[in-house]
């Protein structure tokens, strides 16, 4: 699937808009899991519910456009958005999903409710039928269907949401903090079952949101990283934790990757400072403030894009470094 140029801004009761997300483009393959990374308040959560069609209605989507599986998606009037496009299209697995199951609805009464969202004329026992076989091929428990949601652990519930949201296998699912209120051996277990459901193509693709980077760097294929609204840096995931181009994404590398134990004992350099009020960014680069190879220009000028729609930073001082970099080598040549 491919996002072209989100940008979505909330209109707030001072007047003042809050630009939560600024030109965001991006692809994701089929098969792959995209991790997006960034500090609280980046957008990440803003970007989540504009592509999975379930945006705030204080936010303004001034653009955006969304290609998936052959569908083009305007994504700046949810409204005129069919309806059956939720879960069939894309699906969105919001952080605490666990406990958005009815307490007092049993699973099978709540797998019978999706179905019928959708297909109205279904059968009850054939939609739980459906879920019961998709339990089984997830190596899920197929007795859990007759639970209610308190019967069953955090961990559980929400590996049942995740099937639930996915029974109608949708493209793309949007995960956003799915397992940021599980303990360690849940949080294996969903990213097992996900891992699993692209495996079997239950689903194709995997936008996986967290500020979790040493976990997902076990995870995702590939990583965005947004900073203050913006999409800064992406690359494969060996590129983003080995190689990071962009000073942001060194500096959240370094703060965070102190966890990956092979790292230890080495010095972490923290970021220092903190993002901005979106209300009113920083001119030029929104990360000029923070940077310690902010230049004159960075406070002036919107960085360029430096590299390829699948690996690029937007960054001057990295366009500087290339092109010094680029100029020796047509020395030494
Ligand atoms: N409903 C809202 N109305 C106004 N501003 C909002 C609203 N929701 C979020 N914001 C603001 O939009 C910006 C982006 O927030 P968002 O929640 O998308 O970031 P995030 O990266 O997902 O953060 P977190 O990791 O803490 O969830 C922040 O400045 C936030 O305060």
């Amino acid at each position: 699937m491919i996002v072209n140029n989100v940008q979505a801004h909330y209109i707030t009761g001072s007047g003042a808009a809050v630009r939560a997300v600024d030109h965001v483009s991006l692809t994701v393959n089929e098969g792959e899991v995209l991790g997006i990374v960034g500090e609280s308040g980046c957008g990440k959560s803003t970007f989540a519910s504009v592509i999975s069609l379930t945006p705030d209605r204080n936010l303004n989507i001034k653009s955006g456009e969304m290609i998936i599986d052959g569908t083009t998606v305007n994504l700046t009037d949810p409204k005129k958005i069919p309806k059956d496009w939720h879960g069939k299209l894309v699906a969105l697995l919001p952080q605490r999903a666990m406990n958005s199951l009815n307490p007092t609805a049993r699973i099978r009464d709540i797998i019978v409710d999706v179905v019928r969202g959708h297909y109205p004329d279904t059968p009850a026992k054939e939609a739980i039928g459906l879920a019961q076989e998709r339990f089984e091929m997830l190596g899920l428990p197929v007795r859990v269907v007759n639970s209610y949601p308190h019967q069953l652990s955090g961990g559980m519930r929400q590996r049942v949401v995740t099937v639930i949201s996915t029974l109608l296998n949708p493209k793309l699912l949007i995960a956003d903090e799915p397992t940021s209120a599980l303990d360690v051996s849940s949080q294996r277990q969903l990213i097992t079952l996900l891992n699993r459901m692209l495996e079997q193509q239950v689903i194709r693709q995997i936008i996986y949101i967290t500020h979790d980077l040493p976990m997902l760097s076990n995870l995702a294929h590939r990583i965005g990283v947004m900073y203050a609204g913006e999409l800064v840096e992406i690359g494969t995931t060996e590129e983003i934790v080995n190689k990071p181009q962009h000073p942001y994404t060194q500096s959240l590398i370094g703060a965070t990757l102190d966890l990956d134990p092979s790292l230890r004992g080495q010095r972490i350099e923290g970021i220092t400072g903190a993002p901005p009020d979106l209300r009113y960014p920083p001119s030029g680069c929104r990360f000029h403030p923070r940077c310690k190879h902010a230049m004159d220009i960075c406070t002036r000028e919107e960085p360029p894009v430096v590299g390829e729609p699948e690996r690029f930073a937007t960054c001057w001082w990295v366009q500087e470094k290339q092109e010094a970099a680029s100029a020796l080598a047509q020395e030494v040549r």
